[in-house]
């Protein structure tokens, strides 16, 4: 009876959130690093599934920064990483754009179906969804080239949107055409990926999932864990961080500064994260939120 009731009471405490959520538009960031394993793949597809029969919107926007490492390891390609942004020779590019679109995006699209969920798997090239430009990064204040590295500068939700009222899950990947120039296509970082679509589809929440508790203010020091942070702070703390935090923290900043009302950066390691988040008054992870909370 009491293993009930404490059933029972877990079911409550997530009414509110249900209730916020409701209706709403919820952007994930799905990390290469966070779909490590079978069961990591498949309790994420739960939560989805589980999300969208309550009512909340998912939109699933994906990485695969390991799976295109280990693909370009097999073609004799190198990996190189500046500031945080893999360099993406034409060569690369191809392969990232195989191993996103047909290995990884698939990949969640079926793991959603086999828990009974509908997914739709979509890429920055169908119906003009993204349009980028390239970018360079910043590497000890030198300006460095990444060759098909881009951000995405224009938004076109429609087929996104339409898939959410048709009641499918939109798995995106983050890929984009280059703006102006015929049959280029960019590579997207996939947290600046999601933060972009989130912002358009005016999201309630974007959620990133990694591999790592959330933002250590003090990296690698483990009692630095941020539980909460403004993005003013944010914005101060964003310089001293080091290469993989700095897309993921911008992403969150640049979404909540977009109009998102929340970002979260959550341990994807843990098995059914994104509902710890969602549905728990404590929540998990790092939590950005719009004002300085100081
Ligand atoms: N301040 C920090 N807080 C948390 N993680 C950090 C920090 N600085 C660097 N990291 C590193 O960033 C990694 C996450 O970035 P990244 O590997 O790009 O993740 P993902 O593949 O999920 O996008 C963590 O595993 C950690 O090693
Ligand atoms: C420009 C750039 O670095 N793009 C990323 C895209 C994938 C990604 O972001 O994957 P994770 O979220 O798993 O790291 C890359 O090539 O690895």
């Amino acid at each position: 009876m009491q293993g009930a009731l404490e059933k029972a009471a877990i079911l409550i405490e997530a009414l509110p959130w249900i209730r916020r959520f409701r209706g709403e538009i919820v952007v994930i960031k799905f990390g290469g690093n966070a779909m490590v394993s079978p069961e990591l793949q498949e309790s994420f597809a739960e939560d989805m599934v589980f999300l969208r029969s309550v009512g909340v919107h998912p939109v699933v926007v994906h990485g695969g920064g390991p799976q295109i490492t280990r693909a370009l390891t097999e073609r004799g390609i190198a990996s190189e990483f500046r500031g945080g942004y893999r360099y993406t020779s034409p060569q690369a590019m191809a392969v990232v754009d195989e191993v996103l679109r047909t290995q990884v995006n698939r990949g969640i699209v079926e793991r959603i179906a086999e828990v009974g969920g509908h997914a739709l798997g979509l890429s920055g090239q169908d119906d003009r969804l993204f349009s980028g430009v390239r970018r360079t990064a910043l590497v000890d204040g030198e300006e460095v080239d990444l060759g098909h590295v881009g951000d995405i500068v224009q938004v076109r939700p429609d087929a996104v949107r339409a898939a959410v009222r048709d009641g499918l899950i939109p798995v995106v990947s983050s890929i984009s055409p280059e703006r102006g120039v015929e049959s280029s296509l960019l590579n997207v970082n996939a947290d600046t990926a999601a933060s972009v679509l989130a912002v358009a589809l005016r999201a309630a929440k974007l959620m990133v999932l990694t591999d790592v508790q959330g933002l250590y203010r003090d990296w690698p020091r483990r009692d630095s864990l941020v539980s909460s942070i403004g993005s003013e702070e944010l914005r101060e703390l964003l310089p001293t961080l080091e290469s993989g935090m700095i897309p993921k923290m911008s992403a969150c900043l640049d979404a909540v500064d977009g109009g998102v009302s929340k970002a979260a950066i959550i341990d994807g390691r843990l098995p059914h994260s994104v509902l710890l988040e969602i549905f728990t008054p404590e929540g998990i992870g790092t939590e950005v939120t719009p004002e300085d909370n100081e």
